[in-house]
């Protein structure tokens, strides 16, 4: 079976202010994508910890991205399963011009709950330095744009999908690094105070062992 790690509201919040710390010395993004639905609340909680006196709130973007599909599995319980394709549900509107300027020669923290098997990552990245180099074609401009990536778990394991390595190399920051779990994040829950239970019960556990 597969181990479940229960992640509360309260974590998410601590995993997201000790991660601002290293994000802000040796980034400071510009602007934030999240992805959704995941990566919304933590991105959410992180601006607040990036935000400097005297500075504005560091813009947040979203683009929604879904590969994990939930299906009725034997017994008929909803399971969440990897899917094959990542699916688009939202994208930036590279209409509008102030989103086009900010896309270019910026900083930009791409935030997600979790790095699994890195094909969500990977399609983001990817997707996003096209719009980079269309944007910069239609601007004539020549500055750099600099993807960094948050999350707030890595799965240590072999992945399917791959990042460029001056991201991986520098400007990747994953709170923290788990086995290959199913995370429960307090959001999917529909019992909060039964998911609270479980994990304080999980820490319980621990703290004998
Ligand atoms: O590393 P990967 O294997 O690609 O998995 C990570 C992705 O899976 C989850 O998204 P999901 O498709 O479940 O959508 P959601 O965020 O809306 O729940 C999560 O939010 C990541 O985006
Ligand atoms: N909630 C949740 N979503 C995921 N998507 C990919 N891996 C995970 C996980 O461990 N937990």
């Amino acid at each position: 079976m597969v181990e479940k790690l229960y992640v509360t509201y309260n974590d998410v919040h601590k995993l997201c202010q000790e991660s601002a710390i290293p994000i802000l010395s040796e980034f400071k993004p510009d602007l934030m994508i999240a992805i959704g639905g995941g990566g919304y609340v933590p991105a959410r909680i992180l601006r607040s910890f990036l935000k400097q006196p005297g500075s504005p709130n560091i813009p947040i973007q979203a683009i929604g991205l879904s590969l994990y599909e939930q299906l009725p599995n034997a017994a008929d319980q909803v399971v969440e399963q990897v899917g094959h394709k990542v699916t688009r549900t939202q994208w930036l509107d590279l209409t509008a011009l102030g989103s086009m300027k900010n896309l270019v020669g910026k900083r930009i923290l791409i935030v997600d709950e979790v790095d699994d098997t890195r094909t969500t990552l990977e399609y983001a990245v990817k997707e996003l330095q096209k719009d980079v180099e269309e944007v910069r074609a239609k601007l004539g401009v020549d500055e750099k744009t600099e993807f960094g990536i948050f999350v707030l778990h890595n799965k240590d394991k072999q992945k399917r999908g791959t990042l460029p390595e001056d991201v991986t190399n520098g400007r990747y920051w994953a709170a923290r690094t788990v086995g290959d779990e199913w995370i429960c994040y307090p959001w999917e829950a529909i019992d909060i105070d039964e998911h609270d239970a479980n994990a304080a019960a999980a820490l319980a556990k621990k703290s004998q062992a």
